[in-house]
């Protein structure tokens, strides 16, 4: 799910899915009526909440505006899966892809058959043709919506995740924090990298960083922008902030609250930019632990965010007849020991 890859198109766009096995597929369809979410047509949803995040980013909350059932492919979706739907700019008629946010207690259905809203983290891009088009529409407006596309489906025996996560990256790391909440005895950490704090203000990581097993190469942020050398250091534990937590810092707590009961727990690591703290290869290592084969259940890293973000981690990813595939792994993951663990890029 690498972000900003599209290029600027006359056309709808036809966005390139991905499982983890590498096939690539969309949700099977249970039902074709336009008044519920489905692959096939756009379904009209109204903007009933545009909650803001930061300078750039916000929630928007979408309501099926006929209230058409959600189909059984977007239950098990939340189930089993990474999963985005397509959001058309009806002007340009161009889409985009966009990954819903896990329900949580905001999340709105009065009854079984209604279907539920749909959140989105929608960051604004600057000269970004549909997100800027979605900044700019006032509650109350339709949306059309057409997927689900599953980007990756988790595996039955996943035991253990490492999720590296670069701005909005944070959606697909919630619905998987959110599935893997409901299989006994998981585990998964979230290393969340941001540039700015607003993006996650109040966000404190549950673990020390001490960085001492690999140092010493520059971070993606760095490479990206250019930044010059920085001092090794450890992540800062973040302070409670007087301005008080920021919605996504909430909402991962919440799941790291409603996953206690059956996992072996949600841990989330927040990195940023402009406080000089990234994530580096060292963070990753030691939460790869001693690596035995004769261990259970598959582990897996997952890494999503930007282009450069999941080149940087991963390696690219390649276009290949109309479909996107993962490439072979690269980056600074490929260079590592990963005792087992495979590598997913979103
Ligand atoms: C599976 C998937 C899930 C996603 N989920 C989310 C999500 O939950 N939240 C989210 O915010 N994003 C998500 N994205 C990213 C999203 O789909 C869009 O790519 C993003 O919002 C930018 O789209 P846009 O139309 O606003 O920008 P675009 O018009 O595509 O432009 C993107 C950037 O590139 C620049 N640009 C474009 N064309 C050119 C050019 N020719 N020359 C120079 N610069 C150019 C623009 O100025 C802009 O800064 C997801 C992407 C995928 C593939």
């Amino acid at each position: 799910m690498s972000w900003l890859r599209r290029p600027r198109a006359g056309g709808l766009i036809v966005l390139g899915t991905s499982a983890l096995g590498g096939a690539a597929y969309r949700f099977t369809q249970s039902s074709t009526s336009d008044a519920s979410l489905n692959p096939h047509t756009f379904t009209q949803y109204t903007l009933v909440k545009k909650r803001p995040v930061s300078s750039t980013s916000a929630i928007f909350t979408l309501r099926n505006r006929d209230g058409g059932p959600d189909p059984d492919s977007l239950k098990e979706g939340w189930k089993r899966s990474v999963w985005s739907v397509q959001v058309k700019q009806p002007q340009l008629q161009i889409a985009r892809a966009y990954t819903p946010l896990p329900p949580n207690s905001d999340s709105s259905s009065n009854f079984d058959n209604e279907p539920e809203d749909l959140r989105f983290l929608i960051r604004l891009e600057e000269g970004g043709e549909v997100s800027t088009y979605l900044h700019r529409l006032p509650e109350q407006s339709t949306i059309e919506l057409r997927g689900p596309n599953s980007e990756c489906e988790l595996p039955q025996d996943i035991k253990e995740i490492i999720f590296l996560a670069g701005g909005t990256g944070i959606a697909p790391a919630m619905q998987v924090a959110h599935a893997l909440g409901q299989r006994l005895d998981s585990r998964m950490h979230i290393l969340w990298a941001n540039r700015r704090r607003e993006e996650c203000i109040g966000g404190v990581s549950d673990e020390v960083e001490t960085n001492t097993a690999i140092q010493g190469r520059s971070s993606w942020w760095r490479s990206v922008f250019g930044l010059g050398q920085r001092t090794a250091q450890p992540t800062p534990i973040a302070s409670q902030s007087s301005q008080g937590i920021g919605v996504i810092v909430q909402e991962l707590d919440a799941l790291k609250e409603r996953g206690k009961a059956h996992t072996k727990g949600l841990i989330v690591q927040y990195y940023v930019d402009e406080e000089k703290s990234f994530i580096r290869p060292g963070d990753v290592a030691k939460r790869l632990g001693p690596g035995s084969p004769e261990q259970n259940g598959s582990k897996v890293i997952l890494v999503s965010g930007p282009n450069g973000f999941i080149d940087y981690w991963a390696g690219k990813k390649f276009w290949v007849g109309g479909q996107e595939v993962q490439g072979p792994l690269g980056g600074v993951l490929g260079q590592m020991d990963l005792k087992g663990w495979s590598v997913f890029k979103l």
